[in-house]
């Protein structure tokens, strides 16, 4: 765990001295956007036209912003047109790494052996954190853009006319609805539990504890005669919540001690989190080996002998009972 400064890799954990034992998130570093045309999207510049085979896509399948970007390009079908590499599970010392383990797909087009290395590449001078996902440009050889929630909106339009598969997944006339739950669940819910287990005072821990709590009731309402969090049909605000309920009862409630209640005890949620799974594609792109892992054995200030816990018992191919609910295709 560390980053990089100047272009050299320092050895530090997550400062939370300075804010009263609050974790606080940085922004993503790089900004641009692979278009359909080469033109700049809403940030950034442009010349990242959308090509099969030119962007390759670095991820961790332990965590929940980079298996957004996982589950967008299988139900975009980009898996032809994006490639890519995983990293090891384990993120200590020298941040993520290709050490060999299994479900790791080794780097090919740059040969790095550690995430950084990618990074420097880019920018040779780049201060910063090292995170996955990144969209690594093979033209231009750099970095397009390392924030899961804009590599999951270029990738929901930038293929469509190279043969992506039908859907939108951001439609216009959802978006204002779509963007407010976005906000909500990122702050209380995806980060919430980030804040919550990161947390290094009591007070910290419980006053961002309680939020995650009080959003997920409040899903739970909503997913009672709604399919989706819109109504029937799957935006990507269901695959932004989907990646963190999905690790919440294997690792955040025991790990991050968000443990008021478990998903398991939400009816509506459970069975939702459940229908989500059983999209085709999208279980092949969960890996509750490399999601234990990760947490367990690499945040050794919050579990110090690396201990992975057996349990708890999860089956996400149980039916769901949803069917009767409406849903749409787009
Ligand atoms: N805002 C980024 C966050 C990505 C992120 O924080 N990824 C974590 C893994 S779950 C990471 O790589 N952390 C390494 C670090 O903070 O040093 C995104 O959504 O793409």
């Amino acid at each position: 765990m560390g980053m990089l400064v100047e272009g050299k890799w320092h050895d530090v954990w997550y400062d939370t001295k300075s804010t009263g034992g609050h974790f606080e998130r940085k922004a993503s570093s790089f900004r641009n956007w692979v278009t359909a045309d080469g033109s700049a999207g809403p940030s950034g510049e442009g010349g990242f036209k959308a090509e099969s085979g030119r962007y390759h896509l670095y991820v961790s399948l332990a965590c929940p912003w980079a298996h957004r970007t996982l589950i967008m390009r299988v139900l975009k079908g980009l898996e032809n047109m994006i490639s890519i590499s995983v990293v090891n599970w384990l993120m200590r010392e020298e941040g993520w790494t290709f050490a060999e383990g299994p479900g790791v797909v080794p780097d090919k087009v740059n040969g790095a052996e550690r995430l950084y290395e990618i990074y420097v590449k880019a920018d040779p001078n780049y201060t910063g954190r090292v995170t996955v996902p990144v969209l690594w440009d093979r033209e231009k050889r750099t970095i397009v853009n390392n924030e899961s929630s804009e590599i999951i909106r270029m990738m929901n339009s930038a293929f469509d006319h190279l043969g992506a598969k039908e859907g939108d997944y951001y439609p216009e006339d959802l978006r204002s609805e779509i963007d407010g739950l976005n906000a909500k669940i990122y702050d209380t819910v995806n980060n919430g539990v980030y804040k919550a287990g990161f947390a290094t005072t009591q007070e910290a821990y419980e006053e961002n504890v309680r939020p995650i709590f009080e959003t997920l009731d409040l899903l739970e309402g909503r997913l009672q005669d709604n399919r989706y969090l819109t109504g029937s049909r799957l935006t990507e605000a269901d695959i932004r919540l989907f990646t963190t309920l999905v690790r919440f009862d294997a690792v955040y409630v025991g790990h991050f001690k968000c443990n008021i209640r478990r998903i398991a005890d939400y009816p509506n949620l459970g069975a939702y989190l459940r229908d989500l799974y059983q999209i085709p594609g999208i279980a092949e792109t969960v890996n509750l080996q490399h999601i234990k892992r990760h947490y367990y054995e690499s945040h050794r200030t919050i579990n110090p002998t690396g201990i992975v816990p057996v349990g708890p018992i999860l089956n996400f191919e149980r039916p769901h009972g949803r069917a009767h609910l409406p849903s749409s295709m787009f």
